[in-house]
């Protein structure tokens, strides 16, 4: 279990934009099994609307997808979530402690010992081999050299690049570089990891594989996801859903093919718990088998 971010004040938190907020400390509708929270999150970009209104709930072990067209503003949701920008208002919760009142530097620090990216681009560094970009979140977390490769070789093995260990970058093809950068957000154990529609510049032929492969190491290690995706049947292989449109949340986007849950369980619930409970729908819990594996019914056209 991690510790939850240090709230410490740094000399260049120049961003403490929500610090004197009334309730700005504390979060009393938060659950234990809330790993994430996020309430009522505007967001604009140059003035330009990009979030309004948007709740929702990541509980441990979760996976939750968010779909909805370009532009949608599912890359400003993620990046409010894991504090690379702050909400102009709202509020989120990582553990129950609040994240918007933090300034950069304890961002940047939840974001080093907590927090793992995928996006769209693998963004590896060149000059680096595939172990070495696996192994470099673990390297700034201060493990040894020694474990920090080890950690490294097996989780590029486990994504099916371990053969490719000792490459640089211009060496892999995309799906290759995908499956490292999916290796080195994993071999950190993030408490949550960030997915930014992480296979739409993949090969037809190799989204559903990345995928599954991203979601089924999370799974099988407990890691919750957000999953951002354009595509809105990948909300079939997550336990809950939120869509967005113009930067609202609509509720459990629209899924054109039947998801294979358990019978009765329904689609993909709510993100924002207007389900109830658990709108998971899902048959295993956090830690368990690798339930991503037959979910789904129809192939991704992500
Ligand atoms: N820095 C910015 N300045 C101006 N507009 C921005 C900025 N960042 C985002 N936007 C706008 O906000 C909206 C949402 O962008 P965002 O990237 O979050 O959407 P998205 O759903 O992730 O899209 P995509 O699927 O294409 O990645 C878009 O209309 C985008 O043009």
């Amino acid at each position: 279990m991690v510790a939850p971010p240090d709230s410490t004040d740094d000399a260049d938190d120049a961003e403490d934009t929500h610090a004197d907020e009334p309730g700005g400390t504390g979060n009393p509708t938060a659950t234990d099994t809330d790993v994430l929270r996020a309430e009522a999150l505007h967001y604009a970009a140059d003035g330009v609307p990009v979030l309004a209104d948007v709740s929702l709930t990541l509980r441990e072990g979760e996976i939750l997808a968010v779909t909805g067209p370009p532009g949608s503003g599912k890359t400003a949701l993620l990046r409010c979530l894991a504090g690379q920008v702050v909400p102009d208002s709202g509020k989120v919760w990582f553990r129950g402690s609040p994240v918007h009142p933090l300034g950069a530097a304890a961002r940047e620090r939840l974001r080093r010992d907590h927090f793992g990216w995928v996006g769209t681009q693998p963004q590896l560094v060149p000059e680096l081999t595939a172990w070495e970009n696996t192994a470099l979140p673990l390297l700034l977390r201060g493990v040894r050299p020694r474990a920090a490769r080890a950690a490294a070789t097996d989780w590029l093995a486990r994504l099916d690049v371990g053969h490719r260990a000792r490459s640089r970058p211009a060496a892999l093809n995309r799906t290759e570089r995908q499956r490292v950068a999916v290796a080195r957000a994993l071999a950190a154990r993030p408490a949550v990891l960030f997915a930014d529609d992480p296979v739409a510049g993949l090969h037809s032929a190799d989204r559903a594989l990345v995928l599954r492969t991203l979601l089924s190491a999370a799974r099988s290690h407990a890691v919750p996801v957000v999953l951002a995706s354009h595509a809105p049947e990948t909300a079939t292989l997550a336990d809950r859903a939120l869509g967005l449109v113009d930067g609202r949340a609509t509720g459990a986007p629209a899924v054109t093919c039947g998801p294979a849950r358990p019978a009765g369980s329904g689609r993909a619930g709510r993100a924002d718990g207007a389900d109830g409970a658990d709108g998971a729908g899902r048959s295993g819990g956090p830690g368990g088998s690798d339930d991503s594996e037959g979910k789904t019914t129809c192939s991704l056209s992500v």
